[in-house]
Protein backbone atom coordinates (compact mmCIF):
# COMPACT_ATOMS: atom_id res chain seq x y z
CA UNK A 1 0.00 0.00 0.00
CA UNK A 2 2.89 2.30 1.24
CA UNK A 3 5.12 1.37 -2.28
CA UNK A 4 1.81 2.99 -4.34
CA UNK A 5 1.29 5.70 -2.39
CA UNK A 6 4.71 6.25 -3.03
CA UNK A 7 4.19 6.04 -6.68
CA UNK A 8 1.27 8.35 -6.56
CA UNK A 9 3.58 11.19 -4.94
CA UNK A 10 5.76 10.58 -7.44
CA UNK A 11 3.42 10.91 -9.84
CA UNK A 12 1.90 14.11 -8.71
CA UNK A 13 5.53 15.89 -8.22
CA UNK A 14 5.86 14.67 -12.36
CA UNK A 15 2.50 16.18 -12.69
CA UNK A 16 1.09 13.31 -14.36
CA UNK A 17 -2.49 12.16 -13.29
CA UNK A 18 -2.19 8.37 -11.87
CA UNK A 19 0.81 5.46 -11.64
CA UNK A 20 -0.58 2.16 -10.89
CA UNK A 21 1.94 -1.01 -10.11
CA UNK A 22 1.74 -3.85 -12.32
CA UNK A 23 1.05 -6.91 -10.99
CA UNK A 24 3.74 -9.38 -10.13
CA UNK A 25 2.96 -11.23 -13.39
CA UNK A 26 3.23 -8.28 -15.52
CA UNK A 27 6.71 -7.60 -14.16
CA UNK A 28 7.59 -11.04 -14.55
CA UNK A 29 6.42 -10.72 -18.14
CA UNK A 30 8.24 -7.80 -18.60
CA UNK A 31 11.64 -9.45 -17.80
CA UNK A 32 10.86 -11.98 -20.22
CA UNK A 33 10.50 -9.79 -22.63
CA UNK A 34 14.11 -8.49 -21.74
CA UNK A 35 15.77 -11.58 -22.05
CA UNK A 36 14.14 -12.57 -25.42
CA UNK A 37 15.94 -8.69 -26.16
CA UNK A 38 19.15 -9.66 -24.84
CA UNK A 39 18.66 -12.53 -27.80
CA UNK A 40 18.10 -15.45 -25.34
CA UNK A 41 15.64 -17.94 -24.95
CA UNK A 42 13.37 -17.20 -21.67
CA UNK A 43 12.44 -21.07 -22.02
CA UNK A 44 15.41 -23.20 -21.21
CA UNK A 45 15.66 -24.37 -17.86
CA UNK A 46 18.35 -21.76 -16.28
CA UNK A 47 16.27 -19.32 -16.91
CA UNK A 48 13.01 -20.65 -16.32
CA UNK A 49 12.77 -19.05 -12.76
CA UNK A 50 14.87 -15.69 -13.52
CA UNK A 51 11.97 -13.29 -14.00
CA UNK A 52 10.47 -14.50 -10.96
CA UNK A 53 13.84 -13.60 -8.98
CA UNK A 54 14.21 -10.58 -10.70
CA UNK A 55 10.77 -9.42 -9.69
CA UNK A 56 11.67 -10.41 -6.05
CA UNK A 57 15.30 -8.51 -6.01
CA UNK A 58 13.79 -5.59 -7.32
CA UNK A 59 11.53 -5.69 -4.15
CA UNK A 60 14.62 -5.57 -2.34
CA UNK A 61 17.17 -3.48 -4.64
CA UNK A 62 14.25 -0.68 -4.84
CA UNK A 63 12.93 -0.97 -1.39
CA UNK A 64 13.85 2.87 -0.86
CA UNK A 65 10.38 3.73 -2.70
CA UNK A 66 8.33 1.93 0.34
CA UNK A 67 10.57 3.81 2.97
CA UNK A 68 10.53 7.29 4.34
CA UNK A 69 12.82 9.52 5.30
CA UNK A 70 11.02 10.71 8.59
CA UNK A 71 10.53 7.41 9.53
CA UNK A 72 14.45 6.30 9.49
CA UNK A 73 15.58 9.58 10.97
CA UNK A 74 12.65 9.84 13.74
CA UNK A 75 14.67 8.91 17.33
CA UNK A 76 16.50 11.17 18.31
CA UNK A 77 18.12 12.07 21.54
CA UNK A 78 19.90 14.97 24.36
CA UNK A 79 21.75 13.14 26.61
CA UNK A 80 25.78 13.47 24.67
CA UNK A 81 27.01 15.42 28.11
CA UNK A 82 27.11 18.27 26.35
CA UNK A 83 29.02 17.23 23.04
CA UNK A 84 28.48 20.40 20.25
CA UNK A 85 30.70 19.91 17.30
CA UNK A 86 30.23 18.29 14.51
CA UNK A 87 29.85 14.58 14.29
CA UNK A 88 31.00 12.57 11.14
CA UNK A 89 29.41 9.00 9.69
CA UNK A 90 31.84 8.23 6.86
CA UNK A 91 32.82 5.41 4.47
CA UNK A 92 29.22 4.02 4.42
CA UNK A 93 29.20 1.86 1.45
CA UNK A 94 25.64 2.12 -0.62
CA UNK A 95 24.58 0.40 -3.78
CA UNK A 96 22.19 2.41 -6.11
CA UNK A 97 20.99 2.09 -9.52
CA UNK A 98 21.56 5.48 -11.91
CA UNK A 99 17.87 6.30 -13.76
CA UNK A 100 19.62 6.49 -17.11
CA UNK A 101 20.56 3.07 -17.81
CA UNK A 102 19.38 1.14 -14.85
CA UNK A 103 22.55 0.14 -14.17
CA UNK A 104 24.86 -0.32 -10.51
CA UNK A 105 26.12 2.93 -8.87
CA UNK A 106 28.73 1.79 -6.44
CA UNK A 107 30.00 4.09 -4.01
CA UNK A 108 30.67 5.43 -0.59
CA UNK A 109 28.88 8.43 1.12
CA UNK A 110 30.18 10.71 4.16
CA UNK A 111 27.29 12.56 6.17
CA UNK A 112 28.37 15.27 8.46
CA UNK A 113 26.61 17.56 10.72
CA UNK A 114 26.70 19.87 13.40
CA UNK A 115 23.86 19.17 15.74
CA UNK A 116 21.72 21.70 17.60
CA UNK A 117 20.97 19.79 20.85
CA UNK A 118 19.49 16.59 19.55
CA UNK A 119 22.00 13.89 17.72
CA UNK A 120 20.43 10.76 16.33
CA UNK A 121 21.40 7.22 16.20
CA UNK A 122 24.38 6.54 13.95
CA UNK A 123 22.71 3.57 12.18
CA UNK A 124 19.95 5.51 10.86
CA UNK A 125 22.38 7.62 8.96
CA UNK A 126 23.63 4.44 7.19
CA UNK A 127 20.05 3.90 6.80
CA UNK A 128 18.90 7.34 5.48
CA UNK A 129 21.49 6.51 2.66
CA UNK A 130 20.08 3.54 1.50
CA UNK A 131 16.30 4.92 1.13
CA UNK A 132 17.47 6.85 -1.31
CA UNK A 133 20.65 4.48 -2.83
CA UNK A 134 17.77 1.85 -2.94
CA UNK A 135 16.25 4.11 -5.72
CA UNK A 136 16.55 4.75 -9.05
CA UNK A 137 19.15 8.49 -9.17
CA UNK A 138 22.02 10.59 -10.48
CA UNK A 139 24.60 11.25 -8.01
CA UNK A 140 23.93 15.05 -7.59
CA UNK A 141 20.31 13.68 -6.38
CA UNK A 142 20.95 11.37 -4.26
CA UNK A 143 23.68 13.50 -2.56
CA UNK A 144 21.14 16.81 -2.34
CA UNK A 145 18.03 14.25 -1.18
CA UNK A 146 20.39 12.79 1.79
CA UNK A 147 21.81 16.53 2.80
CA UNK A 148 17.76 17.72 2.72
CA UNK A 149 16.77 14.93 4.81
CA UNK A 150 19.06 15.88 7.25
CA UNK A 151 18.44 19.45 7.32
CA UNK A 152 14.73 19.36 7.15
CA UNK A 153 14.06 16.71 9.29
CA UNK A 154 17.00 16.98 12.13
CA UNK A 155 17.41 21.06 12.53
CA UNK A 156 20.88 20.85 12.97
CA UNK A 157 23.19 24.12 12.78
CA UNK A 158 24.70 22.71 9.87
CA UNK A 159 24.92 19.55 7.13
CA UNK A 160 27.82 18.64 4.53
CA UNK A 161 27.90 15.42 2.78
CA UNK A 162 30.21 14.04 0.08
CA UNK A 163 29.51 11.34 -2.20
CA UNK A 164 32.22 9.01 -4.39
CA UNK A 165 30.91 6.46 -6.53
CA UNK A 166 32.06 4.49 -9.98
CA UNK A 167 29.18 4.58 -12.66
CA UNK A 168 29.11 1.28 -13.80
CA UNK A 169 27.12 2.58 -17.02
CA UNK A 170 30.52 4.58 -17.53
CA UNK A 171 32.71 1.37 -16.36
CA UNK A 172 30.79 -1.85 -18.34
CA UNK A 173 29.09 -0.18 -21.51
CA UNK A 174 29.39 3.33 -23.47
CA UNK A 175 32.46 5.36 -22.35
CA UNK A 176 34.31 2.24 -20.61
CA UNK A 177 36.37 4.31 -17.82
CA UNK A 178 36.81 1.74 -15.68
CA UNK A 179 37.73 2.90 -11.96
CA UNK A 180 37.07 6.48 -12.54
CA UNK A 181 35.32 8.29 -9.44
CA UNK A 182 32.99 10.71 -9.14
CA UNK A 183 32.45 13.22 -6.43
CA UNK A 184 29.60 15.22 -5.36
CA UNK A 185 30.04 17.29 -2.39
CA UNK A 186 27.19 19.80 -0.91
CA UNK A 187 26.79 22.21 2.27
CA UNK A 188 23.85 23.08 4.19
CA UNK A 189 23.06 25.57 7.27
CA UNK A 190 26.80 27.13 9.19
CA UNK A 191 29.04 24.35 6.46
CA UNK A 192 27.54 26.31 3.53
CA UNK A 193 29.38 29.76 3.78
CA UNK A 194 31.96 28.41 6.49
CA UNK A 195 35.38 27.04 4.31
CA UNK A 196 37.04 26.36 7.61
CA UNK A 197 33.88 23.90 9.28
CA UNK A 198 34.10 22.64 5.29
CA UNK A 199 37.71 21.86 5.23
CA UNK A 200 37.42 20.31 8.42
CA UNK A 201 34.89 17.75 6.50
CA UNK A 202 37.39 17.32 4.34
CA UNK A 203 40.52 16.83 6.22
CA UNK A 204 38.25 14.59 8.76
CA UNK A 205 37.39 12.21 5.53
CA UNK A 206 40.76 11.91 4.60
CA UNK A 207 42.33 10.81 7.75
CA UNK A 208 43.17 7.11 8.23
N1 LIG B 1 25.14 14.07 -14.20
C1 LIG B 1 25.03 12.75 -14.11
N2 LIG B 1 25.12 12.01 -15.22
C2 LIG B 1 25.02 10.67 -15.10
C3 LIG B 1 24.86 10.01 -13.87
N3 LIG B 1 24.82 8.67 -14.10
C4 LIG B 1 24.95 8.53 -15.44
N4 LIG B 1 25.08 9.73 -16.04
C5 LIG B 1 25.25 10.12 -17.44
O1 LIG B 1 24.02 10.26 -18.09
C6 LIG B 1 24.30 10.49 -19.46
C7 LIG B 1 23.17 9.99 -20.33
O2 LIG B 1 23.55 10.39 -21.62
P1 LIG B 1 22.76 10.03 -22.96
O3 LIG B 1 23.54 10.59 -24.13
O4 LIG B 1 21.33 10.43 -22.80
O5 LIG B 1 22.77 8.45 -22.96
P2 LIG B 1 23.82 7.45 -23.64
O6 LIG B 1 23.72 7.54 -25.12
O7 LIG B 1 23.56 6.10 -23.05
O8 LIG B 1 25.22 8.04 -23.16
P3 LIG B 1 26.64 7.32 -22.98
O9 LIG B 1 26.70 6.83 -21.56
O10 LIG B 1 27.65 8.42 -23.21
O11 LIG B 1 26.73 6.20 -23.96
C8 LIG B 1 25.65 9.82 -19.68
O12 LIG B 1 26.58 10.83 -19.99
C9 LIG B 1 25.97 9.18 -18.32
O13 LIG B 1 27.36 9.15 -18.05
C10 LIG B 1 24.77 10.83 -12.71
O14 LIG B 1 24.61 10.36 -11.59
N5 LIG B 1 24.87 12.19 -12.88
ZN1 LIG C 1 23.79 5.49 -16.34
Amino acid sequence: MDAILNLRENAARQGEKTLTRPTREEAEAAVRTLLLWAGENPDREGLLDTPKRVAKSYGELFSGYNESPEEVLGTTFEEVSGYNDPVLVKDIPFFSHCEHHMVPIIGKAHIAYLPDDRVVGLSKIGRLVDVFGRRLQTQESITAQIADAMDTILHPRGVAVMIEAEHLCMSMRGVKKQGSTTITTTFRGTYRDDANAQARFMTMIRLG
